[in-house]
């Protein structure tokens, strides 16, 4: 471990001191440090009590953030009554809060923020397997997951191999982002719930949900989703389109040349993987360029495992 600095240890020290003076931002930032692991050693359990002081404290954010948390289990088990008993409190207060709210009611689900029904699936290719689940989220289910990322989005970037710096991405050429575990609100939780259900899968092998925006000229070229030698393949993807009415942008498979056109809601579920795990070259497909208007897509890519958000190698808090 690396020694810090004296300014940096008095800087945090201070920090330390305002929060126990009952300093609400300051108790806020030290629970952030905690879930980022920066200046301070990771420790999710610490941060959720830091939270609900700071909740006690009338903090707004931290009432979201430990909603979250409480949902998704991180620093400790998944507990979806917990979650909405939280945010029905911060509801009370907060027009955000209440927003959430207002989504989930809308929702058909059960205790534990799964879904009851799904829509009935429409088998779009038998090879690679492609199906699709229409209308599996509502406009407002959209427009929340959109809103949320839209705050968020960044150039698609991969680093320089030689200068280690950011550079444009060869394959990916939208913006994007993703909904990291401090930032799952319950109605992006329950839409992550829905998504293991159509895709058959545990909530828990999810990556966080991932958000593109791809503006005209803006396009994902011919890929698999799949990672050369990961020990934990991404074994299935889950797209859904967030909105449509832009021209161009298209989804489509190289193999058998299937194209799939954006409705908003819409979602399809393809395997990436044979069935010994290897990647499956036959689901090799491409987001075409985008031609004229805005095309906004969700996706969730799938581990053959759980995957912890909070151990990957870049945390988006
Ligand atoms: O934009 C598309 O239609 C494809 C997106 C995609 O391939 C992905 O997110 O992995
Ligand atoms: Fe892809």
């Amino acid at each position: 471990m690396t020694s810090r600095s004296a300014a940096e240890a008095e800087a945090i020290a201070r920090v330390e001191h305002a929060a126990d003076a009952g300093d609400v931002d300051a108790v806020m930032r030290l629970a952030t440090w905690r879930l980022l692991g920066a200046p301070l050693r990771r420790d999710l359990h610490l941060a959720r009590a830091l939270l609900a002081r700071a909740v006690a404290i009338g903090h707004v954010d931290a009432a979201l953030m430990e909603v979250a948390l409480t949902a998704n289990g991180s620093g400790a088990a998944p507990d979806w009554p917990a979650a909405l008993a939280l945010l029905r409190i911060a509801a009370a207060n907060d027009s955000v809060a209440a927003e959430h709210l207002a989504l989930l009611q809308a929702m058909d689900i059960d205790d534990d923020g799964r879904p009851r029904h799904l829509p009935r699936p429409e088998r779009l290719s038998g090879s690679p397997d492609v199906v699709r689940y229409p209308a599996l989220l509502t406009p407002q289910e959209c427009a929340h997951i959109a809103g949320i990322a839209a705050d968020m989005l960044e150039p698609a970037t991969v680093l320089d191999p030689v200068k280690g710096t950011p550079i444009a991405h060869p394959v990916r050429t939208s913006h994007g982002t993703v909904i990291g575990p401090a930032k799952e609100t319950l109605p992006v939780r329950a839409v992550n719930h829905r998504l293991a259900a159509i895709s058959g899968t545990a909530t828990e092998q999810g990556e966080p949900l991932a958000v593109l925006r791809y503006t005209p000229g803006q396009q994902y070229r011919p890929h698999l989703d799949t990672i050369a030698g990961a020990p934990n393949q991404r074994v299935k993807t889950v797209l859904v389109y967030l909105n449509q009415g832009f021209v161009g942008g298209e989804t489509r498979f190289l193999a058998n040349g299937l194209t799939v056109s954006a409705r908003g809601g819409d979602a399809i579920v393809f395997s990436n993987v044979l069935a010994n795990g290897q990647p499956d070259r036959r689901a090799e497909h491409a987001g075409l360029p985008v031609i004229q208007g805005a095309k906004w897509l969700a996706t969730r890519w799938i581990r053959a495992a759980p995957y912890d958000p909070w151990n990957a190698a870049a945390v988006q808090a």
